[in-house]
């Protein structure tokens, strides 16, 4: 029996829409082994929206990485640990591409190498920013090339935490995208490039004095925030708390806060001022993961 465990990924960073996105220390897990035949899939807790047949994302990702591998999967057993919140903007669905492909290319012994698994994982999800932390850990940048994917890591401080505010609600990515213009003004676009730029100099320096306004989005923030209950308040409640920024997470409606380390308090005093803020949010102290999914053999 294997395990693989994937990390939440929160996509955009939000001036680097569609590229750029960090990986957190809120884990999936999936147990699996081959079996002769069929398909057995079980949940730890129970988790009626997933399908635990041949539609299950994990299941569809492993038989697209056979294809593409040329090979034949086995039948099937999978146990799956579900720990990142699904339909909340941090990566699920990356986690269950991502923890697939690790899955086919381990009980078929492919040898895959990451690149590999960015190149299938990204077409699968349409876009590389979660699906490469998950895969690398930490911040990562990804450009399309012209065959697969150029990934380039950005070195992360110990000096900066993350936390996560969670709402009660879901916001699919495919009904944040539909709110999005199909073109943008120049200066937008503009304005995105330059805080693309501050924020990856932020982190380089790690001097976080313009993180919270290199995180001032024009390409999809202020179309998606009408979808969100509470998003103005959750932000400012942020600032208050003595946050550097904070912004929405992948397609929303999580919120993705940065903030000094060692601030051990910031989850109980966010969560005090979240009760006010309807939408049921949750605040979550997390940190980042360094290190990327990997498959373990139990
Ligand atoms: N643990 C899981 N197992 C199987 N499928 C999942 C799981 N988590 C998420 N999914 C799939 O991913 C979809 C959510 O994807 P998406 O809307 O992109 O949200 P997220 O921001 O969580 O990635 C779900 O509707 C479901 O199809
Ligand atoms: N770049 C994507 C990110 C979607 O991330 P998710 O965690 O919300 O699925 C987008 O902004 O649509």
């Amino acid at each position: 029996m294997y395990r693989v465990h994937i990390p939440a990924s929160s996509g955009n960073m939000c001036v680097g829409f569609d590229s750029t996105g960090l990986a957190l220390q809120i884990y999936n897990s999936i147990d699996f082994e081959a079996r002769k035949s069929g398909l057995v899939i079980e949940m730890d807790t129970p988790a009626p929206f997933i399908p635990t047949d041949g539609r299950n994302l994990i299941v569809r990702a492993a038989r697209r990485a056979a294809d593409r591998m040329g090979k034949r999967l086995p039948g099937l057993y999978l146990k799956q640990y579900n720990r990142i919140p699904h339909t909340r903007g941090l990566g699920s669905s990356a986690a269950c591409i991502v923890g697939g492909i690790l899955l086919a290319d381990t009980l078929l012994g492919a040898g895959w190498s990451r690149e590999q698994v960015l190149s299938l994982a990204s077409e699968m999800e349409g876009h590389p920013d979660n699906v490469a932390p998950a895969i690398y850990g930490g911040v990562c940048i990804s450009a399309k090339a012209e065959d697969g994917y150029l990934v380039r890591p950005v070195p992360v401080g110990e000096d900066l935490a993350v936390c996560v505010a969670i709402p009660g609600f879901t916001l699919s990515t495919r009904k944040a995208r539909e709110v999005l213009p199909a073109s943008v003004p120049m200066k937008d676009a503009v304005s995105n490039i330059a805080n693309m730029g501050l924020l990856i100099a932020s982190l380089y320096e790690r001097d976080y004095t313009h993180l919270g306004a290199a995180l001032h989005d024009r390409l999809h923030e202020p179309y998606r925030k009408t979808l969100i209950q509470g998003f103005d308040d959750v932000i400012q409640a942020a600032y208050d708390l003595g946050a550097y920024g904070a912004c929405l997470s992948g397609a929303g409606p999580t919120i993705l806060i940065f903030l000094p380390a060692g601030k051990q308090d910031f989850e109980r005093q966010l969560q005090e001022k979240l009760r006010s803020i309807p939408g049921g949010w949750k605040a979550v102290l997390t940190d980042f993961d360094r290190r990327g999914a990997f498959v373990e053999t139990l």
